[in-house]
């Protein structure tokens, strides 16, 4: 490749992947977006418009969903997000969870609906019924409600063909032109739509949201123009406007809405020449590769997905009115953040022209590809099948031969690579990827029939997707070296900068997603009774994905180690050894000071047993809505059984365990416990006493749990942590192995007598007090440069010495104190067992 070529690729590479976290536009937008819609299908479904507003949440999950995706590849790194931008995170998210019940519920009300009037015909015309029935039957074989059940718009009678011009057509009809903008997606269209008629070709294109609804829309008039000429939006600054509700003075709600609804003849203003006379060039300018690129791999995406587009859909400028019409309490829309619903953001960062109404300004990443239709008219949609994509990915990538990371240390390996995952009409064994040949067959899976205790075939995929000890060195890695890593979220940052790369990488980045997000669905649809949101939720937030830890990295504390190898490490990768009275135990806690590696071992733990690991902590199971707390527990477990084995890591326990007879103790951690209990209980397979046990009982989940504080958890969790793991301050030992494995990539001066003393003056010392000391002694040759610092070759800085560590002693001291210490062995004498 020669150097301009990878000149380009390096710097398109680096644009991609260098982009400033701003994400609080962008969440503001969507969850201002989310709301709105929310308020309207809300509306809808109140005007009893039941099917409008399925097609139209079937919309909004499909596109926020995406979006959140989107938004979770522009900004990866959600740790530094601001507060307000993790509180806009958090509601985005709550939002959707709240849209998907929304569907459901929707779902059945349509189908008593439907079934309660048998003779009814659809409204719609569904061009390609073959496909459709397809689709249909392929709604029983486990796919997630994304994948399998692909929403079929009608090709619209009601778009006056005269309103499009000959530069739309043109665009439209010219196959390289529409590839080249992404438009590929509308290829799935039957060849007879495409042939000669290029109006109904167009038909299918419903651009509408994309084009500014601005000049001929009764709303924007009744709204938005008004305040448009001046620049200022209402809510930009006039308080005044808004009363204690937080509604809009001035506007006659039931106004705006008749606006819009009645208005369904003048409706056709929104499909006039102007409003589908789009061009995206005109739009955006031509020049812009960079997008264009992106907007395939958008396209790319969302072919793969089931896209639906709501009849009903309001377009943009309506849902900025609509927004304000009702209370959002009444929609379950928090108050507190309608501010995500002001367009003056948006104005800012989104204003290309500055003639051109921004609020109106599609957005390009979704709203040409989501093409949501602006009419009244349900049959002013569009049909978009494309149900098998996403299983034939998924099948496609689980037939990459396995390469687990035991095979690489020598431990039993398992089935290194699953035939019967390349052929869909196979079953699918979760046997296949058991790093041990287990003597008793788990039962086959049948794609066509899923099984509600493992529907999702191969462990191995959902353990690469979701097991910290897949990792990416060694998923996939045998066979595709570039190629597909579900694990180690870094990937992006270690890999090499080969241009030759960069797309392939990119593209593999997608596939990994979309895989997952197929994966995710097919689990959650098989859980019964189980909360579809709750276990979103779980997989959102709870999963913990790379970041591996291995026994290696943590210095001492081999007693430890070795009660958690054989307490949950052996019985996971041999559960055929450990049954009947040697079954694995259900509950170990790891007990001691802080900062002692309690949650390192943990990991560990995780990535040692190829487990999937569930992070949980107080606020990850804490909700403010009633009974949502319960829900998430229940999911927990469930989806911990579905994807054992498990390892439900909760930190700092007795902030969800704390004793019940604390009177300061409030009704919703009172409910989360008693659920916590419960399902814990359920864990325990009563095996004990059968002989051999079953496989039944090799669903291993274990919890695993960390506290500073063991005294204060309940008696009742007490009890069910069978082992409960004292983790003291490490040994002398301990402590030369941490220095010394702290400094191993350092340059540095300490000899063995060094190490001694610094072992020495250490005592009392937590294994992160050594981290910290390190640290800060790491930096004496650099303090001692000064201003000097930026001139100095790093060659030419000198090396760490004892008397940087020595001088960093004078300010860095131990965090435990000697009675802290005293507390723990008494509690560790009388409750727990030792293990340095
Ligand atoms: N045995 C160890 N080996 C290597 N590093 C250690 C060890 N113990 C602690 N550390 C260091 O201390 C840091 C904190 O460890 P960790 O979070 O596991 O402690 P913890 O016991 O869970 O603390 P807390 O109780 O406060 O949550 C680690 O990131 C690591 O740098």
């Amino acid at each position: 490749m020669d150097t301009t070529s990878s000149y380009y690729l390096l710097s398109k590479f680096s644009k991609l992947r260098k982009k400033p976290q701003q994400p609080l536009t962008d969440l503001t937008e969507l969850y201002g977006r989310i709301a709105n819609q929310s308020i309207y299908y809300l509306k809808l479904e109140e005007q009893k418009d039941y099917h409008a507003a399925l097609q139209g949440w079937k919309a909004l999950n499909t596109d926020v969903m995406y979006q959140i995706t989107m938004l979770e590849r522009e900004y990866p790194n959600a740790q530094t997000y601001s507060r307000e931008e993790a509180s806009l995170n958090t509601g985005v998210r709550e939002l959707y969870h709240r849209s998907l019940g929304h569907l459901e519920r929707l779902k059945n009300i349509c189908e008593e609906q439907s079934s309660s009037k048998p003779a009814s015909k659809p409204h719609v015309n569904i061009p390609n019924s073959k496909s459709t029935k397809k689709s249909d039957s392929n709604s029983h074989n486990g796919y997630s409600s994304f994948i399998r059940k692909p929403i079929s718009y009608p090709i619209s009678h009601s778009i006056p063909s005269q309103g499009f011009s000959t530069k739309m057509a043109t665009t439209l009809r010219d196959p390289k032109t529409r590839a080249r903008k992404g438009y590929h997606i509308f290829n799935n269209y039957p060849k007879s739509n495409s042939g000669n008629n290029s109006n109904s070709n167009m038909h299918k294109v419903n651009f509408a949201p994309s084009k500014p609804l601005g000049k001929k829309s009764n709303v924007s008039r009744s709204y938005h123009d008004d305040y448009e000429s001046e620049e200022k939006l209402p809510m930009e600054d006039d308080e005044n406007l808004v009363d204690s509700m937080g509604n809009f003075k001035g506007f006659d709600d039931d106004k705006i809405f008749m606006n819009l609804t009645s208005d369904s003849d003048k409706n056709s203003d929104l499909h006039s020449s102007n409003s589908l006379d789009f061009d995206p060039d005109e739009l955006y300018g031509d020049d812009d590769e960079d997008e264009d690129e992106e907007l395939r791999k958008i396209n790319k995406h969302v072919t793969n997905l089931s896209v639906g587009s709501a009849t009903n859909l309001p377009a943009t400028k309506y849902t900025e009115s609509s927004s304000l019409s009702g209370s959002p309490e009444r929609y379950g829309v928090e108050t507190g953040k309608t501010s995500a619903f002001s367009a003056p953001v948006k104005t800012q960062r989104k204003s290309r022209s500055p003639t051109r109404s921004v609020d109106s300004k599609p957005n390009k990443s979704t709203s040409n590809l989501l093409h949501k239709p602006h009419s009244n008219s349900p049959s002013s949609s569009l049909t978009y099948n494309r149900p098998q994509q996403v299983p034939t990915a998924t099948r496609k990538v689980l037939s990459y031969p396995q390469s687990r990371p035991s095979e690489k240390k020598g431990t039993p390996s398992g089935n290194s690579g699953n035939s019967s995952l390349k052929n869909p009409k196979k079953p699918l064994t979760k046997k296949a990827a058991k790093p041990v040949s287990n003597t008793t067959s788990r039962k086959p899976i049948t794609t066509g029939k899923v099984s509600n205790k493992r529907p999702y075939g191969n462990p191995s995929h959902s353990a690469s997707l979701y097991s910290t000890a897949q990792s990416s060195t060694s998923s996939f890695s045998s066979s595709s070296p570039g190629g597909p890593q579900i694990t180690g979220g870094s990937s992006a940052s270690k890999a090499k900068i080969d241009s030759s790369d960069v797309n392939e990488g990119d593209e593999d980045e997608e596939e990994k997603k979309r895989l997952k997000e197929a994966l995710e669905d097919e689990i959650i649809e098989s859980l019964h009774g189980v909360d579809r949101t709750a276990a979103k939720q779980i997989f959102a937030e709870i999963v913990v994905h790379g970041d591996e830890v291995h026994w290696e990295d943590i210095a001492g504390l081999e007693g430890a180690k070795a009660s958690l190898k054989e307490a949950v490490v052996y019985p996971f990768l041999r559960p055929d050894l450990f049954r009947g009275l040697r079954e694995p135990i259900r509950g170990m806690l790891l007990f001691g000071p802080p900062g002692t590696g309690k949650t390192m071992l943990a990991r560990s733990v995780a990535t040692e047993s190829h487990s999937t690991f569930f992070s949980v902590s107080a606020s990850t199971l804490t909700s403010k809505y009633l009974g949502e707390s319960e829900k998430l527990v229940r999911a927990l477990f469930a989806v911990a059984k579905k994807l054992s084995p498990s390892i439900i890591f909760v930190d700092e326990i007795d902030s969800i365990m704390g004793s019940r007879s604390n009177e300061g103790e409030n009704e919703s951690s009172r409910r989360i416990k008693n659920e916590f209990l419960v399902q814990w209980s359920s864990l325990s397979s009563a095996a004990a006493g059968k002989p051999n046990g079953s496989e039944e009982d090799d669903e291993r989940v274990l919890v695993l749990a960390a506290t500073n504080l063991p005294w204060s958890i309940d008696e009742a969790a007490r009890r069910r942590f069978v082992r409960r793991q004292y983790i003291p301050l490490p040994e002398p030992e301990t402590r030369s192995v941490q220095l010394s494995k702290l400094l191993s990539h350092q340059k540095h001066t300490l000899s063995d007598e060094d190490f001694i003393e610094l072992v020495e003056l250490t005592a009392g010392f937590s294994g992160s007090d050594i981290t910290s000391l390190a640290k800060d002694a790491a930096m004496g040759p650099l303090r001692e440069l000064g201003e000097q610092l930026l001139l100095t070759p790093r060659e030419s800085i000198r090396s760490i010495a004892l008397r940087d560590f020595k001088s960093s002693l004078r300010y860095i001291k131990p965090s435990v104190s000697q009675e802290g210490l005293d507390k723990y062995e008494d509690w560790a004498a009388q409750f727990g067992s030792s293990g340095a």
